[in-house]
């Protein structure tokens, strides 16, 4: 597994390594064992899957307040898809500050999100497929969203997504009241 942490502290890419025959490609997308020898002691306990049909779909920014908060590792089943997390960990030295990169089918690569991040992505091809790991399971009351529009995140976006009604109507970052604070 490469594992390339990124300018805010506990988000990381990881990209297994992919062992290819004639037949195709093997790989371990996640190995607890392993990853724990590796530093990120994470317990999964549910994994979730979601197809896109239109490019230009948006699904985000969303949480699950403790103590429901999940860590996630996202990848892409199918397609291509642009993956963004915020940090909102109140007095974090990177509070409202975001990464998002291209997690494709072809590059393999996944984010690993601790809790205390907004998560959310816009689909770049039709049909895309989304799977991640989840620390936690769906606790739909503490299920909370922020405005994919106020984070000034810049999504590879061309006209308008395609949302949700919730994620429409969701607030604004700056009048979020964050129920994560920062470990240190
Ligand atoms: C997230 C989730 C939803 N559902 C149901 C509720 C609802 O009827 C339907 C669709 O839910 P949503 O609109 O919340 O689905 P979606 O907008 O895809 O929500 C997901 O977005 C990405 C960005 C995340 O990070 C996830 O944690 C999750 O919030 O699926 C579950 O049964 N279990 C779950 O774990």
């Amino acid at each position: 597994m490469d594992i390339e942490t990124t300018a805010i502290d506990g988000l990381a890419f990881l990209t297994p390594k992919r062992f290819g025959d004639n037949r195709g490609f093997f790989s371990e997308s996640w190995s607890a064992e392993r990853m724990r020898d590796a530093g990120y002691d994470i317990d999964f306990v549910q994994d979730n899957h979601s197809m896109s049909e239109q490019t230009g779909t948006l699904r985000g920014l969303h949480f699950q307040a403790p103590p429901h908060a999940q860590a996630k590792l996202v990848r892409c089943g199918r397609g291509r898809l642009f993956d963004v997390a915020v940090d909102i960990r109140r007095g974090s030295p990177t509070y409202g500050h975001w990464i998002g990169a291209e997690l494709s089918f072809d590059n393999g690569k996944q984010l690993l999100i601790p809790e205390g991040f907004l998560h959310g992505f816009v689909t770049l091809e039709p049909m895309t497929e989304i799977i991640y790991k989840c620390s936690h399971g769906y606790a739909p009351q503490a299920d909370g969203s922020v405005h994919w529009d106020s984070c000034g995140i810049d999504w590879p976006l061309t006209g308008t997504p395609t949302l949700s009604e919730k994620d429409e109507k969701a607030v604004p970052l700056a009048d979020f009241d964050s129920p994560f604070a920062y470990q240190g």
